[in-house]
């Protein structure tokens, strides 16, 4: 969809910002453009919609070399975001959103249609954001609606520069957990422009590490991470990456272990004698439908005397608040436990269905975190890494 070859931009003072880039981005891949600040990441985006021309190579939208196509054209294709948003302060949201369809005269009906959509898409309520003005709104709102304003014309491409850069964490977190939804449903080729090496991960379906001008390495988060291609990379990445992992390793069925279950219309008596016979302090509580409702201490039920009472599961059964469907990644179960203070968490079939599955204990995380190293470590020799799509990339 988006195609470097051999792409090499000097400025004028001489400074080399890209030096011979050569990658490729699949049509409705994310590609998040990672390195120090000054290492060519904005220079390669400005390329791609003609804000800035190369000096030497081509570069390719669907196979046409772009510089071939009118600048005002080409920018039609593609939806462009960067960190200080550019929003019109008298204009209100709808109008901002509304601006390309404008340019495009689509006619005012069309466009703010189109506009009050896309706001929805993006988490705000047109009816009321919508006659606000910029001013008026959070940085994680106006950040909304810069990704609102870019994707109006519904382009096939989208740049985004530091789009959430100017954010605090907490938000930022939330508009990138927001992003890739959007993402899920809209499926744009993407270029992502970030110093954070977090957030490319967590963003990226495959990273570029970029040392100076030059792609080190251009592969998955999880291969980046896991097998570092040359000793910048490794550094770029951290000593921590095995905590970076984290992000990128999901939950599988074989991390889970099978504690004692009873039904919530278990008789207690049945319940609490299974679980001493089992020695087990807990046991999970399901529904008819095996789905997940909560869980069960095993001394609950017994009377002064040691008898146990009458009466089901269901009137002793607690809530449980700390779960997650198969394949969050890990680092979201160590957060939800931390979050809830839990000793372990229940891990259901799917978002939603909730047939439970079994929990994910401290101790198996751990294993899984140790499986999916070790797993890269054998499967992707550092001398393997693939980096056959990026030509240029001195491998040491
Ligand atoms: N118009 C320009 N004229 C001369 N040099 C420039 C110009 N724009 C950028 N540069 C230089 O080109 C190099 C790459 O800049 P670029 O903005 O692409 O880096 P970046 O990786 O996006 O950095 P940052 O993360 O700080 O935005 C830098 O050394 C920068 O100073």
């Amino acid at each position: 969809m988006i195609r470097f070859e051999h792409v090499t931009k000097r400025y004028e003072d001489g400074t080399t910002a890209v030096d011979d880039l050569s990658f490729e981005v699949a049509e409705g891949e994310l590609v998040t453009l990672v390195g120090p600040s000054g290492c060519g990441k904005t220079t390669t985006m400005k390329m791609v919609n003609r804000l800035t021309e190369p000096t030497d190579g081509r570069i390719f939208l669907d196979g046409d070399d772009i510089s071939a196509i009118d600048p005002v054209r080409l920018r039609r294709r593609i939806g462009y975001v960067i960190q200080q948003v550019g929003l019109f302060p008298h204009k209100t949201v709808l109008e901002n959103t509304a601006t390309v369809p404008h340019l495009l005269g689509w006619g005012r009906e069309k466009g703010r249609k189109r506009a009050s959509e896309l706001l929805d898409l993006v988490g705000l309520d047109p009816s009321v954001y919508g006659g606000r003005y910029p001013e008026q709104l959070s940085g994680g709102q106006r950040q909304r609606v810069g990704v609102a304003r870019a994707l109006a014309a519904d382009p096939p491409v989208l740049l985004m520069d530091e789009p959430f850069g100017a954010v605090d964490p907490v938000v930022r977190e939330r508009l990138q957990n927001e992003f890739l939804k959007l993402q899920a449903q809209v499926r744009k080729t993407v270029l992502f422009v970030t110093h954070d090496i977090e957030e490319a991960v967590r963003l990226g379906d495959r990273i570029a590490v970029y040392g100076h001008g030059r792609i080190e390495q251009f592969d998955t988060p999880a291969t980046v991470l896991g097998a570092p291609a040359t000793p910048y990379v490794a550094d770029f990445v951290g000593a921590d990456r095995g905590l970076k992992r984290l992000s990128v390793t999901p939950i599988e069925e074989s991390d889970l272990d099978q504690p004692p279950v009873v039904h919530l219309d278990d008789p207690l008596a049945k319940a609490t004698a299974r679980l001493r016979a089992d020695g087990a302090r807990w046991a999970v509580v399901l529904d008819g439908q095996d789905n997940l409702h909560g869980w069960i201490p095993a001394g609950d039920g017994r009377t002064g005397d040691g008898t146990t009472a009458g009466g089901t599961v269901r009137e002793h059964a607690r809530r449980m608040e700390a779960w997650l469907p198969l394949g969050a990644p890990l680092k979201q179960a160590f957060a939800t436990m931390l979050q809830h203070d839990a000793g372990w968490i229940a891990v259901i079939d799917e978002e939603g269905a909730g047939r439970f599955l079994g929990v994910l204990t401290p101790a198996r995380l751990h294993e899984a975190l140790r499986r999916s190293i070790d797993a890269d470590a054998q499967a992707v020799p550092r001398a393997d890494v693939a980096v056959e799509t990026v030509a240029g990339v001195t491998s040491r």
